[in-house]
């Protein structure tokens, strides 16, 4: 698979985007989240690769070279994938672009980003226009980026077309079951699907759907009554029915993917499930008999609910809506209880013209929650409450989304792995202000602006390059496709 990588290896002695002066390092602290438990000890890395992993009295006793970098009780984890992003170029940069885009995500402990192929123009359903995403990321990316590419009415039955897109280097494919909001990425219905998903089993590679299927909306917006600035309004338009429908349609197409089905190899993850009641309740099963699916959620419907949203705060509007507060706590519970897999950002932002923040009108501001540098803390913040552990924050926002995006090499600190670290501090609270330094292209728009977050992080590691720790690297960024 390609993985667009950000820095060519063969430079690394020459290394201007790492913040540490050394190819070969340990790392040591009182908690490292290892798959076998939280240690005491140290991790070795030489070049882009962990090297070894030892617990602390071994550490003692054992001769060393190399330099030590002592990060005392911080946690030492995992960096996280986040394979749910907008990052908008080429096309729409005024919205994002790779190089805020990946700088918020560096100085949020996230180490991988698969860039969706919708909101940038044109989007990526093709092998030219992957070939555009590619060299519009050249140079500017501060972590590693991958791209999933879009299925399309125009691409859906074209078998040799989606077979080009995988060989270029797709991580595999994503499509909407309702509009997305954007001309050029119309949506598909279960016969594209089912298209789709017989090409991605040869490729073994992943299906990525917004599942939601516009129904007869109950609410009459022009006949005055309903206030387009009450977030009630909004999630009136888009009910739960609407996740419902568009998942009994899946599961039609998802009995294929079982082994022995006609698309055994391919996979189906569902992106964003904010209904956790009938939505989610009808994947338990499938997904316990071996259909081949993913779930995800995201943190901000984790840590908001409709309740508290004041009237004319478009920054919390997203689809699916996030809703209520019963809701919430049965997401988390989901969450615990494993029957979601993984969490994603969903940053999708734009520029605050279009959020209409002044005029606050739900129903026709853009849909998309910016959030990309905070996921980290969001998470821990709002799941303390529950118990999350760091483990389990480990396995949500890294080694499961590794498998989904199909990175052997990510995803867990384990030797042979890339050092793809995170260093950060739970103990930590910062509060996110105006003199708070948020690295997304348009913090007025970000939905945690004002809020105090516990979790801090204190520094990024991609394939051994320290990419952050306060301040961001200093980079002229190579970039390179790199077999994996
Ligand atoms: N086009 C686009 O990014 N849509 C996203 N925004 C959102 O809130 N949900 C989505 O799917
Ligand atoms: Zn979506
Ligand atoms: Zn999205």
């Amino acid at each position: 698979l390609f993985l667009f990588y950000f820095k060519d290896s063969s430079e690394l002695s020459l290394n201007k985007c790492s913040l540490l002066p050394y190819n070969h390092y340990w790392i040591t602290s009182k908690r490292i989240v290892t798959p076998h438990g939280v240690i005491s000890g140290a991790v070795e890395v030489e070049g882009e690769n962990i090297v070894s992993i030892v617990k602390e009295d071994d550490w003692r006793r054992k001769s060393r070279t190399g330099q030590v970098i002592d990060y005392g009780e911080a946690v030492i984890m995992p960096g996280l994938i986040d394979v749910h992003a907008h990052l908008d170029e080429p096309g729409r940069t005024e919205w994002e672009g790779f190089l805020s885009g990946t700088k918020a995500a560096a100085a949020g402990g996230i180490t991988t980003l698969i860039d969706m192929p919708l909101n940038s123009y044109p989007s990526t359903v093709s092998t030219e226009t992957l070939k555009l995403k590619l060299e519009a990321a050249k140079k500017r990316i501060h972590v590693d980026v991958g791209f999933w590419g879009g299925l399309v009415p125009e691409n859906a039955f074209n078998a040799t077309a989606l077979e080009a897109l995988l060989s270029a280097g797709a991580l595999g494919l994503k499509s909407f079951m309702c509009p997305s909001g954007i001309n050029d990425f119309p949506m598909t219905n279960s016969s594209h699907i089912k298209e789709g998903l017989s090409v991605l089993a040869k490729y073994k590679r992943p299906l990525l759907v917004h599942a939601e299927i516009q129904q007869d909306s109950h609410l009459d917006i022009d006949d005055g009554k309903d206030d387009a600035r009450s977030y009630s309004t909004y999630l009136k338009t888009r009910p739960p029915s609407w996740e419902e429908a568009a998942i009994r349609e899946l599961l039609a197409v998802t009995k294929d993917t079982r082994t022995g089905g006609p698309a055994e190899g391919a996979h189906l993850h569902v992106v964003h499930l904010s209904d956790a009641s009938t939505s989610l309740d009808l994947l338990k099963a499938p997904k316990d008999n071996g259909d081949s699916i993913t779930i995800e959620t995201c943190p901000h419907y984790l840590a908001f609910s409709a309740e508290e949203i004041q009237d004319g705060d478009t920054r919390f509007k997203c689809a699916p809506p996030i809703r209520d507060a019963a809701n919430k706590e049965k997401l988390w519970e989901a969450l615990m209880e494993g029957h979601i897999d993984m969490l994603s950002s969903d940053h999708s932002p734009t520029v605050p013209e279009l959020k209409l923040l002044d005029e606050g009108n739900f129903l026709k501001a853009w849909g998309g929650i910016s959030s990309l540098q905070f996921v980290l803390p969001v998470t821990w913040s709002y799941g303390r409450k529950y118990g999350v552990t760091w483990e389990q924050i480990a396995s949500w926002w890294s080694e499961r989304p590794a498998k989904l995006a199909g990175l052997d090499l990510k995803g867990a600190i384990a030797i042979g792995n890339h050092a793809d670290i995170v260093v950060w501090e739970p103990e930590v609270e910062f509060h996110i202000n105006d003199d708070y330094p948020i690295y997304i292209k348009h913090p007025s728009i970000s939905a945690y602006l004002g809020r105090r977050l516990s979790g801090k992080v204190a520094a990024t590691f991609v394939r051994g390059n320290l990419v952050f720790k306060g301040h961001h690297a200093p980079a002229a960024w190579m970039s390179l496709p790199l077999l994996l």
